[in-house]
């Protein structure tokens, strides 16, 4: 879904963090497999924390739910302890990685250009990346939302040319509404989306900018999912606390489902 209505199917991921002990969340990938059979219109995704990957994507295999990984590191391989590499994450079946979270940037300190170096690794071992980008309440608040998510995304995706573009996730994830219950408000997160594609528009044409997902977090909620979702410029959804339920994140799931595109 984008600016001139041209349909696009909606994305809904649920980003489990460090949450769920293995046999949980093994039961909630079976049971998530099982309630969306047949209805695969969306593009639907967990990302569970790494040593529960390779079981569940075992479970999901065949299916239409794609598994992302939380993080990876730049480098394939090397001495890098305790660390996790892009071709790790593909051996064991995921398609995708979220790359410069909050989380990660804020509380283990990693910059735009490790998370650049991050993205590039990511492509080439055909992972699908989900640049997550976001300001803080301090940067909003004095008025700079647009020059950080601008640096965010110019930095993030340094060296990615018109071909690779096509591969990327874009993830608008305001620092001050994350695990907060302060979601930014459906038009000031969609004022912020449209300001990212217009920023693609520039560097990568109109037509490819289009096309690109644009999805958003940030205290996301089956009763908020509905007014989110349909605003023109947001493409998905990133779910932390509430896809930790599975019933809750079915719910977001049906609520997309239900919007007429
Ligand atoms: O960080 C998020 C998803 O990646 C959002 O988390 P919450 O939905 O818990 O605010």
């Amino acid at each position: 879904m984008n600016s001139d209505n041209q349909k696009k199917r909606p994305i809904i991921l649920g980003n489990w963090k460090m949450n769920k002990s293995l046999k949980e969340g093994v039961q909630y990938a079976r049971s998530l497999k099982a309630a969306i059979a047949g209805k695969t219109w969306i593009m639907c995704g967990i990302c569970p924390p790494y040593v529960f990957l390779k079981d569940i994507c075992a479970i999901l295999e065949g299916s239409t739910i794609c598994v992302s990984a939380q993080n990876m590191h730049s480098e394939a391989s090397g001495a890098f302890t305790g660390e996790i590499a892009a071709p790790m994450l593909k051996e064991v079946g995921c398609s995708h990685v979220l790359v410069g979270h909050s989380e990660r940037r804020h509380i283990f300190g990693e910059d735009d250009f490790f998370i650049n170096d991050k993205i590039k690794k990511a492509i080439s071992f055909e992972l699908v990346p989900i640049l997550c980008i976001g300001e803080t309440l301090e940067e909003r608040e004095a008025g700079n939302t647009k020059d950080i998510v601008l640096r965010q995304l110019k930095n993030g995706l340094r060296g990615v040319g018109i071909e690779l573009i096509k591969c990327i996730i874009i993830a608008y994830e305001p620092v001050w509404a994350i695990g907060t219950g302060r979601t930014a408000s459906p038009e000031q997160a969609n004022e912020v989306h449209s300001f990212i594609r217009t920023i693609l528009s520039e560097d990568y044409g109109k037509d490819i900018a289009k096309k690109l997902s644009i999805i958003y977090g940030g205290s996301v909620k089956a009763d908020n999912t509905e007014a989110l979702i349909h605003q023109p410029e947001i493409d998905g959804l990133l779910v932390g606390g509430a896809s930790l339920e599975l019933e809750s994140f079915l719910t977001i799931i049906e609520v997309v489902q239900g919007v007429d595109f």
